[in-house]
Formats: structure tokens, sequence, C-alpha cells
């Protein structure tokens, strides 16, 4: 690397603008969209897409709400051509959605594209030309006047082809003009070939009814997003005839961070810059670090509460479509279809998350810390991982999932620091499994319905029990020794039938706390005992924890499991105060 740059790479030079618009204002509206994963994200991979894939693509894409969808460089190879032929010859493009095509402003190019496109109902004609003095000097060597004139002349030709194959095959053709190298070229420069691009088009032929769309591409992303808003808000002011013509971005990643880059930035400033259309690509495929990514920009706006006129609420068999057409992974940590994005891993996250899904459960308007959007929306789910990073919400939220079990504040932090011991000194995740096998040992956890059944390995076990309408009978085994008992099925009634069976141990319970609930999973029920002392006064508390099919069993077994843990000398000190 050079310890100064500066001679080497240029600074691009900002454009003057008087009384910038962009920055107070915000997106209200969705804008066009334009996938170019067929043309700009296929011409950048390794292997491009067969024409069997291009049309699986092009299904999904109509699927998923693009009415705008360039399809192919038909002159670049047989299969583009023949894939623009085959969607047309097998009528799959339905009414209201328009295939563009690209072509560089050269003739032979320009004719075969529209051969391609016979037959097609609305077609978007992309011509291209580069306005950027690197291309005019490297590519082209030629002057700015060669390229306004090459500009007016293509776009003559353009025009006269239209006519003609409008009236041999009824299609409606749009003029879509792409200046190439944009954000690198000088503004008045660029005015002066739309001008010129319009003029061309509009005096070979009769009026039309669908504006020109001029493509303003950051082909390379040579600035910062910021500059570019400048750039386009220069367009859209200057520009004459504004209201007759559609301003598209096209902007493509080189300043980028993972796979999403500023092109996202880039594009959302250039809408409130003016832009009206937007082109580019699902998860950002494309040229180089690639075009900008459709779904992110789409899916910002929805955050906002914007409607963003794209379905991508079964996003995990998009990002598995398009991994395979492409050979691109999509990053973990892509905004919004991440196979990480939804996932938690430390305690302060895993906390807020779980304390707002929970009041979600009770408001409409999405509030939940850490977590922008509702994953559910995007057929996803949040979901809290454990290792030693994390804390007490995380284990609670991973039991509300497997077992349907709610933990009071003090039950969580004698799991947490369970689950602590053993993911801190063995360095590694644990999963949803080992924590509910960590609570079912912590608390005896009997659940006699669930998938976990765990036999108590305490003292005291319960080894028959039937519930009749009114009363339970059954035998509780204390120290292998059988005691029978008879209840009411009230659960005060049934705990101090527990507490007195057991009193043969010489230790007094007394009950502290009970929770109760139902699910399809069965009744759970959590009590929470406390050793007294003869005098009276207070000693450890220990919660226990039961499921079965029917309440007064599963208060039974709680009761049994708090008993048992007190016995194996377990505790929470400071009992008698309420956690
Ligand atoms: C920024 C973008 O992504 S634009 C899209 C780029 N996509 C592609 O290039 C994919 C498809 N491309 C191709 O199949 C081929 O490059 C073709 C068919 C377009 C042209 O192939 P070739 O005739 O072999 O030319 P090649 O690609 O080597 O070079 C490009 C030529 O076109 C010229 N050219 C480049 N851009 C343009 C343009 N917008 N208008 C007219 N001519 C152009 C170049 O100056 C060069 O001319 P030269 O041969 O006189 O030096
Ligand atoms: C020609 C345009 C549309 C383009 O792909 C680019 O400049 O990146």
């Amino acid at each position: 690397m050079l310890l100064d740059p500066s001679p080497k790479y240029q600074r691009i030079k900002p454009v003057n603008l008087v009384d910038r618009q962009w920055p107070s204002r915000t997106i209200e509206h969705h804008p066009t969209w334009l996938s170019t994963d067929l043309r700009d994200g296929n011409q950048a991979i390794v292997k491009p897409m067969s024409i069997a894939q291009k049309l699986a693509l092009f299904r999904i894409l109509v699927e998923r709400g693009f009415r705008q969808i360039e399809v192919a460089f038909p002159a670049a190879s047989e299969t583009e051509f023949g894939f623009v032929r085959t969607l047309i010859q097998n009528q799959e493009i339905p009414d209201g959605v328009a295939i563009q095509v690209i072509t560089p402003a050269r003739k032979d190019l320009i004719l075969r594209s529209f051969e391609a496109t016979r037959g097609a109902k609305h077609v978007l004609m992309q011509l291209y030309s580069s306005t950027a003095p690197v291309f005019r000097d490297v590519v082209y060597k030629n002057t700015n006047e060669d390229i306004i004139r090459m500009a007016a002349e293509h776009t003559a030709f353009a025009r006269i082809t239209a006519i003609q194959y409008s009236k041999e095959y009824g299609t409606e053709f749009q003029l879509v003009y792409a200046i190439e190298g944009f954000s690198q070229s000088d503004m008045d420069f660029v005015i002066k070939v739309c001008d010129a691009v319009k003029n061309a088009w509009d005096s070979h032929g009769p009026p039309t009814a669908r504006p020109i769309i001029f493509n303003l591409p950051a082909s390379v992303e040579c600035g910062p997003a910021n500059h570019y808003a400048d750039q386009v808000e220069y367009i859209h002011k200057n520009l004459p005839n504004r209201d007759q013509c559609i301003l598209s971005v096209h902007v493509h990643n080189d300043r980028v961070q993972l796979t999403i880059g500023t092109a996202v930035a880039a594009t959302e400033q250039a809408l409130l810059a003016g832009a009206e259309r937007v082109e580019g690509c699902l998860f950002g495929n494309g040229e180089r670090t690639g075009n900008v990514d459709l779904v992110t920009v789409a899916l910002n706006l929805y955050s906002q509460g914007v409607a963003p006129g794209l379905d991508f609420s079964r996003m995990d068999e998009l990002v598995q479509f398009m991994t395979q057409v492409n050979g691109i992974p999509v990053h973990p940590r892509h905004p919004y279809a991440g196979e990480l994005v939804y996932t938690a891993f430390s305690g302060g996250h895993q906390d807020g998350i779980r304390k707002g899904l929970h009041l979600m459960e009770n408001s409409t308007v999405w509030a939940v810390p850490y977590l922008p959007l509702d994953p559910t929306d995007f057929g996803r789910v949040y979901e809290a991982r454990i290792n030693s990073q994390s804390g007490k919400g995380g284990a609670a939220y991973v039991l509300e999932q497997s077992l349907d079990i709610y933990l009071p504040r003090s039950m969580q932090m004698e799991v947490s620091k369970a689950v602590q011991l053993v993911s801190d000194s063995e360095g590694r995740e644990l999963p949803a499994d080992e924590i509910c096998t960590i609570f079912s040992d912590l608390f005896d956890f009997h659940d006699s319905v669930g998938r976990k059944a765990v036999a108590s390995t305490g003292r005291v076990s319960l080894q028959s029990c039937e519930i009749h309408e009114e009363t339970m009978d059954g035998v509780i085994v204390v120290d292998q020794k059988p005691l029978p008992f008879h209840t009411t099925i009230q659960s005060p009634a049934v705990i101090k039938t527990c507490l007195q069976t057991v009193n043969g141990l010489g230790l007094r319970f007394k009950l502290l706390e009970e929770e109760q609930r139902s699910s399809i999973l069965g009744f759970t029920s959590l009590v929470h005992l406390e050793i007294q002392s003869k005098t009276g006064s207070h000693g450890n508390s220990w919660w226990g924890a039961g499921r079965a099919k029917q309440q007064p069993e599963a208060t039974l077994r709680a009761a049994i499991s708090a008993v048992n843990g007190l016995l194996s000398g377990k505790g929470i000190a400071n009992a008698g105060v309420k956690c």
C-alpha cells in the first residue's frame, strides 16, 4: 500500500449542488423495481444460467411481484437470445409484466436485440453508452462530441426499428437509455447526452405513451453515497423535460460491507434525490462486489412501514433457490435473509428480545428490542442460542419454546447458572435439548405427558395416582416406603397432602407460591416451597416443576420435585421473600 495514495487515486469531484433537498426528504412509496438477476447477475457468475434455470428464476421473479424484469443480453450468446425467444413463444410473460433486454449502442447488436423480442407485448429496450472520461479515453478513444452524436444516432436507429417491429408484431417498445459510468461523469455532459437521446427518440416517430427511462448507473461505485445522491438530484433538477422522463438508478457495490455494501445507501439516497426506479439483483449478486441488493432496499422500506410491492414472505425458499442457480451463498449476516440475523447469542439481547416478544402478544405495533422486524413476516423464527455469552433470558426462552415452560425469575437464574457452568467450562454452544436436560435434572422435572419424561431421582416419588371427580388417591413413596394418600383436587389441598405425607422426613415445608399453565402439552405446575425451622424462621426455598394430563397430578408432581430439591440440599437463600 502507498503511504500517500492521493497521486494514484483521484478523489471524486463532488457536483456543485445548490439548495440540496434530499437529506430532509423521506421515502413514502416503493419505486418501480427492475430485477436484473437474469442479466447483470447472470453475466457475473462463473457458470451462466441455463435456459431452464433462467426460466425457473423468471417465474419466481414474477411470483415475488416484479413487473419489470431484465431477461437477457440477447446479442451475447445463443442461450441469451434463445431464452428471450422461449419466454415469448411459450407465452411465459404474464400481462402487466414488461421484459427488458440490454444492448450496447451498436447497430448490429441493437438489431439482434429487437429480433429477440419479436412478438412480446411490452419491451423495455435498454441501450447503453458511457459518458465517463475513463471510458471515453480508454475504451472508445473518442471525444465528447462523438459520444453525443453516437448516442443520438443509435437512439434514432432504435426508434425506427421499434416502429417497424411494433407494426409487424404489435409490440410496445419503451426506451431505457443507460448512461454507463454515470457517477464518474460530468453532470452537465450527462444532461447533454440525455437531451440528445430524447430529441432523437421524439423526432423519429410519433409521441409515445410510455416515457423514456434514463438509467443512471454507478457502474463502478467510486464515491460515497451522498455524492451519488447529489448527482441524481442535480439531474432531477436540471434535465430538460424532466416530467417526460423517468429516472432510474442502478448501483454497484464497490465500497462494500459484506455482501450488501453501500449500494443500498446510495440507492436509498438517490430515491430521496428524485429517482423513481431501481435496478438491482436479489441478495446483491452482480459484477465484482455486486449490484444493489433489492431484498435489502425493499425490506428497509418495509421496516419503515412502506409496502415494498415485493413478496419476501418465504425467504428461505428464495435463498435456497438463488444460492443454487448463482452458486453464490447468502451471507449469514445478510440483513433479512442471513441464517444468523434472527438469532441472539448474547444475554442482553436475549433478555430484550424475549421481553419484547412477550409484550407483542398484546400489541400490534412492533416494538422488540434488537429485532427491527418480525421474523415470522418472512417465514423465519427468532432463535436464542446458548453459549457462554448468554444470560437467563436465553435459556428461559429455549425452555418456553421447547418445553412450553415459563419460569419465574428465581428459577431462570438457577437454570442460567447451571447452563453457564457447562457452556463456560466446555467453551461450546449448548443445543436446546441439552438446556432441557439441565432444567429437568435441576428441578427434578416429572413430565408424565411430554417427550421429555424424566424419572425422579429424589427420595420422594409418585408411584400412582388416580383422579376422580372431586378427589384424588394414590401412593407417594418416601425413602422406598409406599404411603397412600387421599385428597380433594384443589391445588392447596393437593400440596398440603403432599407435605403431610412427607412429614416423616422430619422437616417442615411451607408453600410460598404456585404457578399453573395449560397448553396442548398438558398442565404444568411450578411449586415454590420453603424449609422452616422448628422455631418458624426461614430457611432455603426451592422450586419444583411437574407436568401431567390433569392439573392435580401436575401440582402433586411439582410439590414432590420441590421437596426433593430441598432434601438434596438445593436452595435459594432469602426464602420467605417472593421472587
Ligand atoms: C456495465 C455493464 O455491465 S454493461 C453489460 C456488459 N455485459 C456484457 O458485456 C455481456 C455480453 N457481452 C458480449 O457478449 C460481448 O461483449 C458483445 C457481444 C457485447 C460484444 O462482443 P465483441 O464484439 O466481441 O466486443 P468486445 O466485448 O470484445 O469489446 C467491446 C467492443 O464494443 C465497444 N463498446 C463498448 N461499449 C459500447 C457501447 N455502449 N456502445 C457501443 N460500443 C461499445 C468497445 O469499444 C469495443 O469495441 P472495439 O472492438 O472496437 O474495441
Ligand atoms: C449499462 C448499465 C445498465 C450497467 O449495467 C452498468 O452500468 O452497470
